[in-house]
């Protein structure tokens, strides 16, 4: 049960400007305020802060639109349209405050247009909202040491999460919180969450934003390869300029400019969605009070949850403010005597600090998006693991196609959607096509790449969804992934999805598949989700011929069960995690697989070897069995 918090504590406010920090402020200040994943106004702390600097006589919202995002990180075309579009709205909020202002929209590497800006600009402040995971860390750490040199006072205000991960993993003494009990503990101890600050009423005027355009072609120079290069089909223009197209200089990139074609998504980007999708799960009290993640439904065709994680992820809306939404919605839901209201892990509260505890588990494990270095994952010999240089532990790159053509043929059937499970297949399509899909939708989608039926390392499965989500969260999205296939934070290995059985406890009816596998529309109810027991005459009915015009289960769903859990369970007696020098010099992998040839979990049963394995649990359940325990319990 989770620890309940005193009533008695009072709510602190998020954290403003201490005095402190201004002392000795009594020049005007420049103030530059960088926006990176919190494109809102509202519930921004280092925005307050920002605008509470003393004598502000300019002022810059800005964005650097980073190289290093644009080409070295895996991002798919319906992430990219939302942030442009979350760029645009906020950009035309600053409009509206202040017709002088909008988002200044750099095209380059921070550390090279901050230096510039703050030199020509005469910058005194650079203010921003801390992050915590790894790539931020490094890239912050640069920013600090060039503000440092160049004399430019850096404010980074914590306001992403519920409470910074990183304050929460020095009281855990820098250990990665692996419950949402003991993210609760340390928690408790730290007084309730923060109010929501309000939004700014004005932005004071930007300075001139004249900039020189001397070296201008090289601020958005990237080297390395393009990893999002199989989606740009036209021309990538969006770094010919550092502040973008001369007619139209420091604008939000166009999904053209960037070499893409549209985005496939019906999510719309940008703060104005955001709070209405939040105010519209507001309005029904009972439902947010009774909030019950595993009672939501992943099958149903409008979200049966809030669908707040892309505007979360890129901070068009504050935890906070969502925080407190449901928090005052429910204590007014119960003075009107509302009953049935539900608790921690299951409400709101608990999805909100479940992604509080990854962010902290992210913060405090080196490598916590792989197998090899990672402290709090399990090893378990998957296929198609991430393969590193032994000597510079780097991933070998490009990826080397396995030797193991069967794992790979059923992840790229996994991926693509054609695995002849509707189910999976539905879930991997409307992931394709929509950039998002439920939670137990993801449950399904990762149990059986994994642990459930298809062996293969949770990191390829993560790296397709690091692609294809909008949400994407560096810390959330490995973090599930090791849940889901039993490497962290859960165990319960032979616990598995059924393909049928289990989206039917919600759909008999298969609406998700016949939308995103519209090949099975006209199947009959009693076989859309295993349409190959369907009578030939049914098929033919229903114009689709199992293993012609819809492929056929690439794999026996209940066999390879059972050899994932016989293989889980070996691995978990030799109770190694990724950092351990057995996994390290790859003996670990050699170890299993002799004990994977001894106990049998080296291929999959015949149909003759699961009968007669039946057969002798049977036996010895009748009464031999009993016979043995008749004369142990004589011996005792
Ligand atoms: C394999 C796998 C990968 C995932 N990858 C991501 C990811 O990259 N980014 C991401 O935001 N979520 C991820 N999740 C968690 C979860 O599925 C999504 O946050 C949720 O489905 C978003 O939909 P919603 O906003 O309607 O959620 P709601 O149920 O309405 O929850 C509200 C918010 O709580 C947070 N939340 C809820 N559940 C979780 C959770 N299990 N872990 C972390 N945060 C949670 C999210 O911010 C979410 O928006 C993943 C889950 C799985 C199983």
């Amino acid at each position: 049960m989770a620890p309940q918090r005193s009533v008695k504590q009072e709510v602190k406010p998020t954290p403003t400007p201490t005095p402190a920090l201004f002392d000795g402020n009594t020049k005007p200040a420049r103030v530059v305020y960088w926006h990176r994943t919190d494109l809102r106004l509202t519930d921004s702390p280092a925005l307050s802060t920002a605008l509470s600097i003393p004598h502000i006589e300019a002022f810059w919202p800005i964005w650097c639109f980073d190289p290093e995002y644009v080409y070295k990180h895996r991002v798919g075309l319906n992430r990219w349209s939302f942030l442009l579009e979350s760029m645009k709205v906020i950009s035309e909020e600053y409009g509206k405050l202040n017709s002088k202002q909008r988002l200044w929209v750099f095209r380059g590497r921070p550390e090279l247009v901050l230096k510039k800006v703050w030199k020509e600009w005469g910058i005194t402040h650079l203010v921003y909202e801390k992050d915590s995971n790894a790539y931020s860390r490094i890239r912050d750490q640069r920013i600090r040491d060039l503000a440092s040199e160049c004399g430019v006072q850096i404010i980074e205000v914590h306001g992403r999460h519920l409470y910074d991960p990183a304050e929460v993993g020095k009281l855990n003494s820098n250990k990665p919180t692996m419950t949402l009990h003991q993210w609760q503990s340390i928690t408790n101890k730290m007084g309730p969450v923060g109010r929501p600050n309000q939004p700014p009423e004005r932005i004071p005027d930007p300075g001139d934003g004249h900039l020189g355009t001397e070296g201008d072609e090289d601020w958005g120079r990237y080297e390395g390869e393009d990893l999002n290069a199989h989606i740009r089909t036209e021309v990538d223009t969006c770094f010919e300029h550092l502040t973008g197209p001369l007619v139209d200089p420091f604008s939000v990139p166009t999904m053209s400019q960037l070499g893409f074609l549209p985005s496939t998504t019906t999510i719309r980007g940008g703060t104005v969605e955001a709070h209405r999708r939040l105010s519209l799960f507001l309005s029904n009290p009972t439902a947010v009070a009774t909030f019950s993640k595993p009672r939501s439904e992943p099958t149903s065709l409008e979200p049966s949850t809030t669908l707040l994680s892309p505007y979360i992820k890129f901070g068009c809306v504050g935890v906070r403010e969502i925080w407190w939404g449901c928090k005052e919605v429910i204590d007014t839901w119960r003075k009107k005597g509302g009953k049935g209201e539900t608790k921690e892990p299951e409400n709101m509260f608990g999805q909100l600090q479940f992604r509080d505890m990854y962010a902290c588990a992210e913060a405090c494990t080196p490598h916590f998006e792989r197998i090899r270095g990672n402290s709090v994952c399990r090893f378990i010999d998957w296929s198609l693991q991430n393969q590193y240089d032994p000597k510079s532990g780097q991933e070998i790159s490009p990826r080397p196609r396995s030797d193991n053509e069967e794992a790979e043929e059923r992840f790229e059937a996994w991926r693509e959607g054609r695995t002849g499970f509707p189910w999976i297949d539905a879930c991997m399509r409307q992931l394709k096509v929509e950039g998002w899909i439920h939670h137990l939708a993801r449950h399904s989608v990762a149990c059986f790449l994994t642990r459930g039926q298809c062996y293969i390392s949770w990191e390829r499965g993560m790296e397709v969804f690091d692609e294809w989500l909008i949400d994407w969260d560096p810390a959330s999205n490995p973090g599930n992934w090791m849940w889901l296939s039993c490497s962290a934070f859960f165990s319960q290995y032979f616990r598995v999805y059924g393909l049928v059985s289990w989206p039917q406890k919600t759909d008999k009816t298969g609406a998700l598949v016949r939308k995103y596998c519209p090949e099975l529309k006209d199947y009959p109810d009693k076989y859309i989700y295993a349409p190959h027991l369907a009578p030939i005459g049914v098929q033919q009915k229903a114009n689709c011929i199992i293993g012609e015009d819809y492929p056929l289960p690439m794999l026996d769903e209940q066999a390879c069960k059972n050899l994932c859990i016989a293989r889980i369970k070996n691995a978990y007696s030799l109770a190694l995690h990724g950092d351990a020098p057995e996994v390290l010099d790859g003996s670990a992998e050699e170890k299993l697989r002799v004990m994977h040839e001894e106990t049998g979990a080296d291929r999959e049963k015949s149909g003759a070897e699961r009968g007669e394995e039946e057969r002798e649990k049977r036996r010895k359940r009748s009464g031999n069995e009993s016979l043995d325990g008749f004369f142990k319990k004589q011996k005792v």
